[in-house]
């Protein structure tokens, strides 16, 4: 039998298990058997040369517009969504990049990389062919596209505003079946494999959806028989307990609700989408809505771009330094030079971090997005 199969089996067993007491300690392992066979199915046969990676041959610094030297874009975004969404539309309205777009299902057959310039950030956009249900088990090129997907920081889900709702729920759970969580942390769970002393198990307060036997029992499953584990959460579930033992296989990504087409759609039924968490609205065609979703995506990520200043000399804002939220300004040192901050002695910020502008500041200061900074050393 082929792991597909199995999967299958697996997934009808769940369906016709009635959900009481009785019968839990039993789904909480066909959860985790499911989870390893699907983690099976994402491996590259064996001999299959290049596995991993993004599932198609596209290079981080993969935009056609790139300059040469610049060597990696800062933040990758996956467009992901079903066919005729509009996903290539929108990568030719947001880069330089034209991709084919048309009226039929699967105009897109490869992932088409495109750079996204923002103040001074390179931002790769990846335009992905369409997927449809059951691409997590191989249908199309469902795997190839997911695994595009899981190589992102942000995963863009176009979605068509004049289809049903069920759309969204359909694509989030093929995303989930392939390891993918969407919009969620890690489960605060420590989990660690020894070589002896057999399976430790504590708890910070008593979990309300997990006891001592399922974890032994799922612990056993995976022939994790020496390890130690620390359930930080309450809440924690069975989920999330495989989860954290199947940690290489998942990804926590951010992800932004895209619905596009809403040239077509009544003012009321638009209103309540842009209320919606994680979901901004546009029509390519109308060309609205599109900075919207550019800004967005943008704060998604969380980054955060600097301008460096030399004493005398304009900012040059087409060139940013790119940290994460949080960043101080030792963090930006190391972004233009490893050594610099050895020869740091102070900086002068202008911008939204500075109480006055200029404020003379040590290596300890948080910038903020769009912060000037002059670096003075000794
Ligand atoms: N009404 C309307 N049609 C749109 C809009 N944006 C794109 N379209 C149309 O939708 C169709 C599909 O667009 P594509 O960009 O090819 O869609 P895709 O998601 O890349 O499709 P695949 O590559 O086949 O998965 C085209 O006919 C577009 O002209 C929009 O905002 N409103
Ligand atoms: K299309
Ligand atoms: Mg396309």
């Amino acid at each position: 039998m082929g792991v597909s199969e199995k999967i299958k089996e697996i997934e009808e067993e769940m369906r016709r298990t009635q959900k009481n007491k009785a019968t839990e300690y039993h789904l909480g392992l066909l959860k985790g058997k499911l989870a390893r066979l699907r983690a099976q199915l994402l491996e590259p046969a064996p001999g299959a040369g290049s596995g991993g990676g993004t599932g198609f041959d596209v290079s981080k610094s993969g935009g056609t517009h790139l300059s040469p030297s610049s060597s990696s874009s800062d933040a990758r975004i996956a467009l992901v969504g079903f066919p005729s969404v509009g996903k290539s539309t929108l990568l030719s309205k947001i880069t330089k990049t034209k991709s084919e777009v048309a009226a039929y299902s699967f105009t897109t057959l490869t992932a088409i990389p495109g750079v996204l310039e923002y103040g001074g950030a390179e931002i790769q956009i990846l335009d992905l062919p369409g997927i449809i249900e059951g691409a997590a088990e191989g249908k199309g090129r469902g795997r190839q596209v997911i695994s595009a997907a899981k190589t992102s920081d942000l995963i863009m889900m176009v979605l068509d505003a004049t289809k049903k709702a069920e759309q969204r729920a359909l694509l989030e759970r093929e995303l989930e079946a392939v390891g993918i969580r969407l919009n969620r942390e890690p489960p605060n769970i420590y989990l660690k494999a020894k070589k002896a002393g057999g399976m430790k198990l504590s708890f910070m307060s008593t979990p309300k959806n997990l006891d001592e036997k399922m974890i032994y029992n799922i612990l056993r499953d995976y022939k994790m028989l020496n390890c130690e584990v620390l359930i930080r959460d309450e809440n924690a579930t069975v989920d999330d307990f495989i989860d954290v033992i199947m940690a290489p296989h998942r990804r926590y990504i951010k992800c932004l609700y895209v619905y596009n087409k809403i040239d077509c759609i009544s003012m009321q039924f638009l209103d309540q989408l842009a209320h919606e968490d994680h979901t901004v609205v546009m029509s390519c065609e109308l060309d609205l809505g599109i900075t919207d979703v550019v800004d967005r995506a943008w704060q998604e990520l969380n980054l955060m771009r600097i301008y460096t200043k030399r004493r005398g000399v304009q900012p040059n804002f087409s060139e940013a330094l790119i940290v994460r939220q949080g960043a101080t300004v030792e963090d930006v040192c190391d972004q233009v030079h490893r050594s610099l901050k050895e020869s740091f002695k102070y900086a002068l910020v202008w911008g939204a971090s500075a109480r006055h502008v200029p404020q003379r500041v040590g290596l300890g200061h948080v910038v903020a997005d769009e912060d000037v900074i002059s670096i003075v050393t000794k």
